[in-house]
């Protein structure tokens, strides 16, 4: 039976053509698995640098290329192109195997020698005899991986990660990956370690009919070509795939992301990290699929859940994407985690608990404190009552006197605490008595109900957007399972925590510890938008929720796109008229309204611009609004965590919004919730940013926002 693989490039370009040429690529290769070489009818090339790369008709003007080799039954799709392109595309590649992982590595032979000598001719140059970007690194440790001759002779000429980053198109996959490791700053050992781990040793999945088995080259090979090659089984999988040809996630995981994914179950908790748009969210759907096809669970035995509905819902509708068989999808409910907790309240408690948000905690806090005759601020208290009250569960005046205040910057003296502790108790009384709950309070009655349960409500539960949940919630999603196998897998990044909840998972019974992966290579934005965005992040540290600190060693993007724009405007309204003007350019490109996002750290500037865009006849809709709707997005830079758009717009990062003064404590009151809050503000700004695929835009009017100083200082 013939085997058929397809190239991870084959598939935008397959998205690109007319449904009528989609069709006949669905025919010729819809039923593969009956044909043989013959039967498809593939052409050789007069010229070819490569016998093994053919052409196949697809229809008059348009051609398919394709590996197959003479011996053997499989083929693997390429790209399909008109005529003339396609023959001379092939006609200019070859296919060899990665020295270290044995996979399929296709290259521009005639682009790399060109290029080759382009740098040549630069390095001999005399102003240009530099340093060059791989000296530190040996022929031994580049051969060790995976750099071949051809290639190593082209990287010794390269000067910068830039020069590295613009032959990215020229060099064959994990090769590229080694580099790009390498160029990151890390260690040859490390970079050894990474693809060791994801192309060692070599495994060689058994064939199910012993007809392909090892005597198949190139089938053998391309099993080997994890994150760049899918193999496609049957009819059935090749026409699942063709339906959503934009999504790549749902195919070709990275072997660092599919080592995660599909990892045999897990002995308890285990967790994954990395900075924004690594794939954290895309691995996480992948587990819960993996777990999901378990024949022997019921429906809804397993839970994703995240931060927020809108979250919630964007998690559902990928799971719809990525599971085609609705048996299997039934076995993850998707539901955002408070919803969770209220359904947990046990019934006596009464009715659905009415939530009471922030601004009217601070309005009861005040009056407490003014009563209490105490001289803090309202948002101290709620901070302390949040994250040590709450945080640890304290019912009691002693409790609290010995609560661990790590955290926390302001010392309180014993006859202070006591003094708080009665405000808490008053405060806690008040909203039994009129009804009201906190989102951690409903989190923390039903993890006390679900403790009690032995019939756990969820084998699996699958968490994204870890980083920003309160302890109680953490405790939870911890009494929603059974402690064991595959109980907990959690995603999440803390250089993006925007909101003040902090947890030690260790603390919290989940011990993630030997379980704990990283991602590094940013799929979602340019290297141009990471580097921007990343300096921003300058000389923050962030926890790893779990005793330690997290990094960003390594973390780079796969791809190249614009240098990130900023401007700066005198007053409001030439600000919003400015803004008008770069959205009105990206729609005269056509570039889609729903792929543009703007964002501003306060609604009622998102709700200015959106009346700016109005006016100028531009349709806009709310940020996690109706997925369908048409227009602009706009909203707060809140409401961007999670999202994705081709094009970002940050607004409004002034001297006086970024950072937001009310949500900064005062650093006279409490020194380290004052940086604390710097560095959510900080993160938000982050979010916000990372958000964007192609481009991205940050306006101000006045001065600038402190934050965007080491971006501004490196023009
Ligand atoms: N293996 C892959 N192939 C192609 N695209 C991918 C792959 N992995 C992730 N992506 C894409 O990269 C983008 C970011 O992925 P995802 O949202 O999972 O990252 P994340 O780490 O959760 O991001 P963030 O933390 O910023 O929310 C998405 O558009 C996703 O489809």
């Amino acid at each position: 039976m013939a085997t058929l693989g397809l190239h991870r490039d084959f598939l935008p370009q397959y998205a690109k053509l007319d449904k009528s040429v989609r069709d006949r690529v669905d025919k010729v290769f819809g039923k593969f698995d009956a044909h043989t070489h013959a039967g498809l009818h593939l052409e050789k090339i007069t010229g070819a640098k490569d016998s093994k790369i053919r052409t196949i008709r697809i229809t008059d003007f348009w051609r398919g290329v394709v590996v197959a080799h003479d011996s053997g039954s499989s083929y693997l799709l390429l790209n399909v192109l008109p005529h003339d392109k396609a023959i001379e595309w092939a006609r200019n590649r070859r296919v060899t195997e990665n020295k270290l992982s044995g996979g399929i590595e296709v290259r521009n032979d005639v682009a790399l020698a060109t290029a080759t000598q382009n740098f040549r001719r630069l390095d001999s140059a005399p102003a240009e005899a530099s340093a060059k970007l791989f000296d530190h690194v040996s022929d031994a440790d580049l051969s060790r991986l995976g750099i071949d001759d051809d290639i190593r002779t082209m990287c010794r000429l390269l000067r910068s990660a830039d020069e590295l980053d613009a032959l990215g198109n020229l060099i064959p996959e994990t090769q590229y990956d080694a580099l790009a490791g390498l160029a990151a700053g890390l260690t040859p050992e490390a970079v050894w370690q990474e693809l060791a781990q994801h192309h060692l040793p070599a495994e060689e999945p058994e064939s199910s009919t012993g007809e392909t088995g090892d005597t198949d080259e190139l089938a053998a090979a391309m099993k080997r070509s994890q994150g760049y090659i899918a193999v496609v089984n049957d009819s059935e999988e090749l026409a699942d795939i063709l339906e959503w040809p934009f999504d790549l996630w749902r195919v070709f995981l990275h072997p660092a992301q599919r080592r995660i994914a599909e990892h045999a179950p897990y002995s308890g908790p285990a967790r994954i990290t990395g900075g924004a748009g690594t794939g954290k969210t895309v691995v996480a759907l992948h587990r819960a699929h993996h777990l999901a096809r378990n024949p022997d669970l019921p429906e809804n035995a397993i839970l994703l859940t995240t931060f927020t509905k809108n979250l919630a819902e964007e998690l559902a509708r990928n799971l719809d994407v990525l599971i085609a068989d609705p048996v299997v999808r039934s076995r993850i409910e998707v539901v955002n985690v408070d919803v969770i907790a209220r359904r947990h309240i046990p019934q006596g408690s009464g009715k659905i608990p009415a939530i009471i948000d922030r601004t009217d905690r601070l309005v009861r806090w005040r009056r407490l404190l003014r009563k209490h005759e105490l001289d803090l601020p309202e948002s101290f208290l709620d901070q302390e009552w949040r994250q040590v009250v709450l945080a640890q569960e304290i019912t009691t005046a002693e409790q609290y006197r010995a609560a661990d205040r790590r955290g926390r910057g302001k010392a309180l003296p014993p006859t202070l605490k006591d003094a708080l502790w009665e405000v808490f108790a008053e405060f806690t009384a008040q909203l039994r008595e009129e009804g009201y709950w906190t989102f951690e309070e409903v989190a923390d009655t039903a993890a006390h109900a679900l403790r009690e349960h032995t019939d756990k409500p969820y084998r699996h539960v699958v968490v994204d957007e870890a980083q920003d949940l309160h302890p109680s919630r953490w405790r939870m999603l911890r009494a929603l399972v059974e402690h064991g196998t595959d109980d907990l897998f959690i995603a999440g990044d803390t250089h993006q925590r925007i909101y003040d909840n902090r947890a030690s998972l260790r603390s919290l019974g989940i011990h993630v510890a030997g379980r704990s992966s990283k991602l590094r290579i940013n799929y979602r934005t340019s290297r141009e938008i990471l580097v921007w965005s990343t300096a921003l992040l300058l000389g923050e540290r962030a926890d790893d929720m779990d005793g330690g600190e997290e990094d960003l060693a390594g973390y780079r993007s796969s791809f190249r796109g614009e240098i990130p724009a900023t401007a700066a405007f005198d007053d409001k309204t030439a600000e919003i008229a400015g803004i008008v003007d770069r959205v009105r350019g990206w729609l005269a490109t056509g570039i889609p309204a729903e792929t543009i996002g703007i964002a501003a750290r306060t609604s009622q500037f998102g709700k200015d611009v959106a009346a700016g865009l109005e006016a100028a006849g531009i349709g806009t809709a709310q940020l996690g609004g109706d997925a369908g709707q048409d227009g602009v997005r706009i909203g707060t830079m809140h409401k961007m965590k999670g999202l994705e758009f081709r094009c970002v717009l940050v607004a409004d990062v002034g001297e006086r919004t970024v950072p937001m003064p009310s949500a900064v404590t005062d650093e006279a009151v409490d020194a380290q919730q004052h940086q604390q809050d710097l560095q959510a503000e900080r993160n938000l700004l982050f979010v916000a940013c990372t958000r964007a695929r192609d481009s991205l835009c940050v306006t101000w009017h006045g001065r600038p926002s402190e934050f965007l100083q080491p971006v501004l200082d490196a023009g």
